[in-house]
């Protein structure tokens, strides 16, 4: 499904922020990148949606290599990203935003207007309202929405439930969670293990640009952020094997 070998990605004038990441999601599913603030997540998600290209390194995506694509052909292979920060049309209404988003590539799959509306029901209610207009978790619906719509094989979605009240980052993660069940899987980046036990079956855990290991979500959380310490101690790191 997604391939990542030795991905190592710097921005303009600076110093690698990625080293040399290995990353195999071989099963359909939700999966979690797991890091600190500054870990690296955004840089990831945004090299695998072609924003960014990388130093060295590639990127097969369904048995198709897209490593430095643009975005819109990583959208043809099947790749969508939801951006932290949501990045909305601010002035477009919610129909606007379904209007101007088009399934990227020559698929059978489509998600309708009314496909996206039963995924996320408090949108149909703002169809007529800017996007500015409408309450955060509205606007996170939104952007996956609106991501979905090209038809994604692969959902990659950068702090998908940040700064969303509880009750609207439940409703998130239901949808998120079954997301694979129609052919989606999905890349989360988060900052917490809590949240990633909440969605994910495989947790990856980022640290200082480098992918240090990863868990299945039956580990306790505490097992996890354990994991995770103790990974991110220089001569303790003993990774487990990519899936
Ligand atoms: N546009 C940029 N130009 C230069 N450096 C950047 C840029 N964006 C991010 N960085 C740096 O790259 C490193 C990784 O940042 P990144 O945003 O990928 O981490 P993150 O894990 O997503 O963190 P956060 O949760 O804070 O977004 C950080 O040191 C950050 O300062």
């Amino acid at each position: 499904m997604l391939h990542i070998r030795n991905l190592t990605v710097a921005y303009p004038g600076g110093a690698p922020v990625l080293h040399a990441v290995t990353l195999d999601l071989r099963s359909p599913g939700v999966h979690a990148l797991v890091g600190a603030n500054g870990a690296g997540k955004t840089t990831l998600l945004h090299t695998l949606a072609g924003h960014l290209s990388p130093a060295t390194g590639t990127v097969v995506v369904d048995d198709r290599e897209v490593t430095g694509w643009h975005p819109t052909a990583a959208a043809r292979a099947g790749v969508a990203l939801v951006p932290q920060g949501r990045q909305l049309w601010p002035s477009l209404t919610v129909a606007e935003h379904f209007a101007a988003t088009r399934p990227a590539r020559d698929r059978d799959e489509r998600w309708t207007v009314e496909e996206l509306l039963g995924l996320f029901p408090p949108l149909a209610a703002r169809m007529g309202h800017r996007a500015y207009q409408l309450s955060g978790g509205e606007q996170q619906m939104l952007t996956i929405a609106r991501a979905l719509r090209t038809a994604p094989r692969l959902l990659l979605a950068d702090e998908p439930t940040e700064g969303l009240a509880p009750i609207v980052a439940n409703q998130i993660i239901t949808v998120l969670r079954d997301l694979p069940a129609r052919g989606v899987s999905v890349l989360a980046a988060l900052p917490h293990a809590g949240v990633a036990a909440m969605i994910a079956d495989t947790m990856h855990v980022l640290a200082s640009g480098q992918l240090l290991g990863y868990t299945r979500t039956a580990a306790t959380v505490s097992d996890v952020q354990r994991q995770h310490l103790t990974l991110t101690h220089p001569g303790d790191e003993r990774p487990e094997p990519q899936q």
